[in-house]
């Protein structure tokens, strides 16, 4: 049977990244999707900025929204210090198995978290079921017509308190134009655009970082 591109992304790691380096698996990931098929990670343009506010927030509790194949899951991990903790929630059952063995690949698995299913379920159970108080950091990557509710959600759930950011991938392509005008409008936030490019392209996207005003 035919393979999926999540599968010979995985492929492309196990060939060429080394166990337990996450750095390797990263650029692994990259090398695939320039040369062999463009895959929907946030990449290594947008990647670099991810990484910067990571550093900059040094997080204890994360919460990522959309994993796909593990990508950002492990730039992220990679920069978290000892005993922070990242949970990432992912949909599709295929995409959270591949996402899995990369992050194992990278020998990260302590300080993630992978759970299976839709953010809009998963949310509410944050605090009950999987001990978290509140995130400093949010890193939102999923269907781009969820950010504005699953933030509303995030607030009305009491995951959020002063100073927690949400940093949010694609806010232009495909674009997430509701969460936008929301971010940028609400008196609860103050709002930074990070202009980039679509990963592996030249189209204009990038991130926005919103700091939570409590
Ligand atoms: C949405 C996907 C990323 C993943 O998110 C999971 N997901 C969804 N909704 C939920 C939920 N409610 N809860 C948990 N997980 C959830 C899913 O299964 C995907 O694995 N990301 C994108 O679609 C995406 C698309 C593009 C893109 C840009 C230009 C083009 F011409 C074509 C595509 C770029 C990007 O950078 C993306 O990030
Ligand atoms: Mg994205």
């Amino acid at each position: 049977t035919q393979s999926t591109r999540p599968q010979r992304l995985l492929s492309a790691v196990q060939k060429n990244a080394t166990r337990g380096d996450p750095c390797s698996v990263v650029k692994a990931i990259d090398q695939f999707c320039r040369s062999k098929e463009w895959a929907m990670n946030v990449g290594d343009e947008k990647g670099c900025i991810l990484d910067s506010v990571v550093s900059e927030v040094n997080p204890t509790t994360v919460l990522e929204l959309g994993t796909y194949c593990g990508y950002s899951t492990v730039r992220i991990a990679n920069l978290l210090p000892p005993h922070a903790k990242l949970i990432t929630l992912e949909f599709n059952p295929d995409f959270a198995a591949i996402a899995r063995q990369v992050i194992a690949w990278s020998g990260l698995e302590e300080k993630v978290q992978l759970v299976e299913g839709a953010s809009g379920d998963l949310i509410p159970k944050m605090k009950e079921d999987f001990g978290v108080k509140t995130f400093d950091l949010v890193f939102l990557d999923h269907w781009k017509d969820r950010y504005l509710p699953d933030t509303k959600l995030m607030e009305a759930c009491g995951l959020l308190r002063k100073g927690s950011i949400l940093l949010a991938d694609n806010v232009i392509c495909p674009g997430t134009p509701d969460y936008l005008e929301y971010v940028r409008s609400s008196p609860r936030y103050e709002s930074q655009y990070f202009k980039s490019h679509l990963e592996y392209t030249k189209v204009e996207d990038g991130l926005e970082k919103s700091v939570f005003l409590g």
